[in-house]
């Protein structure tokens, strides 16, 4: 396949999603248009149940949506896990797992031999400060220590695109700066994109570009791009 001569990583054209049908129907994204392109620092930034958690699916291909299109054509192909990776609001480990393990499992799962997703997720432990818990179970970790874990899977595979949910939502100011601070350090080391939804104006601050949103409208996020996107499909084993 030829090298994609775009580097528009991510494209929304005219995406909405609607949760629920008829009466109970709730518009949770109206018809948004951007884009994220290589080395974009982007903060979506807007009230609780104001959209920014769907879009921000959207945009990873965790969700379909009901209307519009999205796509990934700096890819050329649907994007995976690998390439635009998603630090959810909730940390989510799995309980059973160390924390070396939980931050090398998407390597694992990706095909990464055991030893090299290991010694990745160490060093991503390692960037967000906390290598030294390594061995340790989710359920001695604090919040703010889970949510730095959660990051570190992310930053362990490599993406091209960062998505972070509400990354600092858990956090008290000084961790939630460290956790900006790394994921910024990250994406420059990467060449990656990053896109944080936050409500937080010290957060968004950080970020070059913001685009508000309010009641499921993006504001000007950016200049809609006439050509639709190459991809639609959603990334495998997402659900539907
Ligand atoms: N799975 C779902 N089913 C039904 N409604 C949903 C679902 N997910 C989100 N919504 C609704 O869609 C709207 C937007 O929610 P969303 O989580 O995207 O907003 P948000 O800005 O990220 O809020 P928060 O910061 O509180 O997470 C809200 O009204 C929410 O209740």
């Amino acid at each position: 396949m030829n090298a994609p001569s775009t580097d528009i990583l991510i494209h929304c054209h005219d995406a909405a999603r609607t949760y629920g049908e008829g009466e109970n129907a709730v518009v949770a994204v109206h018809g948004a248009t951007c884009r994220v392109r290589a080395g974009d620092r982007i903060a979506i930034m807007g009230p609780s149940g104001s959209g920014k958690s769907t879009l921000l699916h959207l945009m990873a291909g965790l969700e379909r949506p009901t209307s519009g299109e999205v796509g990934w054509p700096g890819f050329g192909r649907p994007a995976t896990a690998r390439d635009v990776g998603v630090v959810f609001q909730s940390p989510s480990l799995i309980p059973a797992l160390d924390v070396a393990e939980n931050a090398a499992l998407p390597l694992v799962l990706a095909g990464t031999g055991e030893a090299e997703a290991r010694r990745r997720a160490l060093s991503a432990l390692d960037a967000v400060g906390v290598a030294d818990l390594a061995d340790k179970l989710p359920e001695e970790l604090s919040g703010g220590q889970a949510q730095r874990v959660a990051v570190a899977r992310v930053l362990a595979l490599g993406p091209r695109v960062i998505l972070a949910d509400e990354p600092t939502g858990q956090l008290d100011r000084a961790t939630g700066r460290h956790v900006v601070d790394v994921l910024l350090d990250t994406a420059r080391e990467l060449g990656a994109a990053l896109v944080v939804t936050t409500h937080d104006p010290t957060v968004g601050e950080r970020l070059t570009e913001r685009w508000p949103m309010h009641e499921g409208r993006l504001a000007a996020a950016s200049v809609p791009d006439p050509a639709p996107p190459a991809h639609t499909p959603a990334r495998q084993g997402d659900k539907q």
